[in-house]
């Protein structure tokens, strides 16, 4: 689990992170969702200990990393895939992890076959292409076998093989019951990969929901037509639904789900020729929440 707590970090007059609070349960796939900026990447810095906060906490199973003895077997994380040493062989990088971390060496030839590099372990990781380095990264991650994983946009630079392979792989460990926290500035990447999402703006929580509650959210309503509108508003507005009529003749009906209006208009025998859920798309609702006119404020968990 991943806790953080009204967490400000500033650098300079630049505030990064700015009173920002949430929590990362295990067992799902959470999306660290905000534009470029935001401040996700200052966040997992401090939560791996490699920046201090300024003032609040960030916590790894309830501890500081500092304090955590183990940190490769408890937490892992894929920051910069591109910060690895040219010169060694993806095998010799991670048996140097492993052993200083006491990690067993036949862990290096497991997660070696886990992210597809075993082919390669015995190449110079210079030569390796930026998605042979991105799984280099998350191999390093799954060394010690952690129940929290933290991965800073790890589809960057992947073909559209190598990003089906992450999300199919985020995943797996998620239902293993680990903890899984996966930055990106894309909603579309979240919307199949993620159950929950963590969306931050300018440093600040903007949102903390299920993928499913965002979409529904901003749903639009239901478009219905009727050649007998009037008469189906008025049982629809008596059923609780807002109606609006639009322009060209349809209806847009709000509070009520698509199953409801199709029973209560058979129920009072009026025709529906068209009955069309609108939902905003999570890439509409994500644009929605994080655009510049929108007061950055936490709404609903
Ligand atoms: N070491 C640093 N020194 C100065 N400013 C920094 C430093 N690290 C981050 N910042 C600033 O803090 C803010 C948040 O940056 P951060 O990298 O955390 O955002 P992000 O959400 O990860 O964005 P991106 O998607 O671009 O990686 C930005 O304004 C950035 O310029």
């Amino acid at each position: 689990m991943i806790e953080v707590k009204e967490l400000t970090k500033r650098y300079g007059a630049t505030v990064a992170v700015d009173g920002l609070s949430f929590r990362v349960e295990p067992g799902q796939v959470t999306g660290f969702l905000g534009p470029n900026g935001a401040g996700k990447s200052t966040t997992m810095r401090v939560l791996l200990g490699l920046d201090a906060p300024g003032s609040g906490e960030a916590l790894v199973n309830g501890r500081r990393y500092a304090a955590i003895r183990h940190p490769m077997r408890e937490v892992g994380a894929l920051l910069d895939a591109a910060a690895v040493h040219g010169g060694r062989s993806a095998f010799d990088h991670l048996r140097w992890l492993a052993r200083s971390n006491r990690i067993g060496v036949r862990r290096v030839t497991e997660v070696l076959e886990q992210v597809g590099l075993a082919g390669a372990a015995r190449r110079r990781v210079g030569g390796f292409s930026l998605g042979m380095r991105q799984r280099l990264g998350i191999a390093a991650a799954l060394l010690g076998d952690p129940g929290v994983l933290m991965f800073d946009e790890p589809v960057n630079g992947l073909d559209p093989e190598g990003v089906r392979w992450i999300r199919h792989l985020m995943r797996s460990l998620a239902a293993e019951g680990r903890t899984v926290l996966l930055s990106s500035h894309l909603m579309s990447e979240m919307a199949l990969t993620a159950d929950r999402l963590v969306v931050i703006g300018r440093g600040r929580l903007i949102a903390e929901t299920s993928v499913q509650d965002l979409a529904g959210r901003f749903e639009r309503g239901v478009l219905v037509r009727s050649p007998r509108a009037a008469e189906l508003t008025a049982v629809l507005r008596a059923a609780g639904a807002t109606v609006l009529a639009e322009p060209d003749g349809g209806l847009t009906v709000k509070g009520l789900e698509v199953t409801e209006i199709g029973d209560l208009a058979a129920g009072h025998g009026l025709a529906v020729h068209e009955v069309t859920p609108r939902s905003a798309s999570l890439e509409e609702a994500y644009l929605e929440l994080t655009g510049d006119g929108v007061e950055h404020r936490a709404a609903g968990r």
